[in-house]
């Protein structure tokens, strides 16, 4: 157990005053206790906490339609959440789904990364780092019911769980596509795919930007089940339940094994990993490349 209080990422300074912060530009954020469970379910804007399984498993629903971009507010708003969880001892395990039709996650929310200046890049990207830190090396059991697209961010946040259901829709793509924005996974998305399908599957999967359909998915072992869509959160929980059967402190402690020298290697480096993606993400042609594609995005509907 003590390593996993080890592991725990120094970072809640800045979560909570991260929190307060956004939470003060929502207006505060808001945790509406309601229903039978009391104090249990929970939300705020964008994201619905409820409970799953005896009480010991919750399921989080994310809600920032209509594609669940992971702008900042999202974020902060998603970390109180998880905190929240993480410290209630009654909870062992969480099931991280999508409240919108169709789409899990988006990814980062393009907007954030465009026509805005360094201090706000910094200040994303520190949120993107503390979202991949908190759920990689999370004691919970995480399960994602990846039910819609899951493209780039949307694919990091899966890929941070323990376990991946997919539904089978042929709207329900997985991947890191960065390259076809024009931009580059930054070496910890690589290290979490490389972890989850090796290294030539990843080489191949980063360089081209695949977004794998549901049967690829998981023969190259980016998902671990395929199911119909209305069996996604079912199968969640199910598999949930085997995973609760093994006592926490082994599970928690060999996690940690697994994980901490891939999480190690960000923290020892978050300044100067901020301070490559506000240089990077600043540059002429790649803000170029962000307008061509929200452009593109645009464009699609119309
Ligand atoms: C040298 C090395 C240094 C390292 C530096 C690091 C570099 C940066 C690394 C960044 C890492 C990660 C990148 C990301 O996560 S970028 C996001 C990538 N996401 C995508 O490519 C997905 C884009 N979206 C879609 O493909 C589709 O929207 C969808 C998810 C399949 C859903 O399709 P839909 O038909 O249901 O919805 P659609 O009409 O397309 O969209 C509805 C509105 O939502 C807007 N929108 C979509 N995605 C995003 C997004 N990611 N961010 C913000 N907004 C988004 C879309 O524009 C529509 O808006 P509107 O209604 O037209 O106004």
């Amino acid at each position: 157990m003590a390593l996993a209080v080890r592991m725990r990422v120094p970072c809640r300074a800045l979560l909570c005053a991260g929190a307060q912060l956004r939470g003060a530009a929502l207006g505060r954020p808001e945790w509406a206790a309601g229903g039978g469970d009391g104090a249990r379910r929970f939300a705020s804007l964008r994201v619905l906490v409820e409970p799953g399984a005896e009480g010991r498993v919750a399921v989080m629903k994310l809600k920032n339609p209509p594609v669940n971009s992971l702008s900042l507010d999202f974020l902060t708003e998603f970390l109180i959440s998880l905190e929240k969880l993480e410290n209630d001892k009654a909870f062992r395990g969480v099931v991280i789904t999508s409240d919108c039709p169709n789409v899990f996650s988006a990814g980062l929310d393009l907007r954030e990364m465009y026509g805005r200046n360094p201090g706000h890049y910094a200040e994303y990207w520190k949120a993107v780092q503390e979202l991949w830190l908190r759920l990689y090396l999370s004691n919970l059991v995480l399960v994602a019911a990846i039910n819609g697209s899951c493209p780039a961010g949307g694919c990091l946040m899966a890929l941070t769980s323990d376990v991946r259901i997919l539904s089978d829709s042929p709207k329900s793509v997985i991947g890191l596509n960065e390259t076809l924005l024009g931009i580059v996974a930054p070496f910890w998305f690589k290290d979490t795919l490389v972890n989850t399908i090796g290294h030539r599957a990843s080489e191949r999967a980063l360089q081209l930007g695949l977004l794998f359909p549901p049967a690829e998915a998981l023969q190259v072992g980016l998902v671990d089940h395929v199911v119909p869509e209305d069996q996604v959160q079912s199968m969640a929980l199910s598999v949930m339940a085997h995973w609760l059967a093994i006592p926490d402190h082994a599970r928690q402690l060999t996690k940690a094994m697994m994980r901490k020298a891939t999480a190690d290697r960000l923290i020892k480096q978050r300044e100067a990993d901020i301070q490559n993606f506000v240089s990077f993400i600043s540059r002429d042609s790649i803000q170029k490349s962000l307008q061509i594609y929200l452009e593109k995005l645009k464009q699609k509907k119309g």
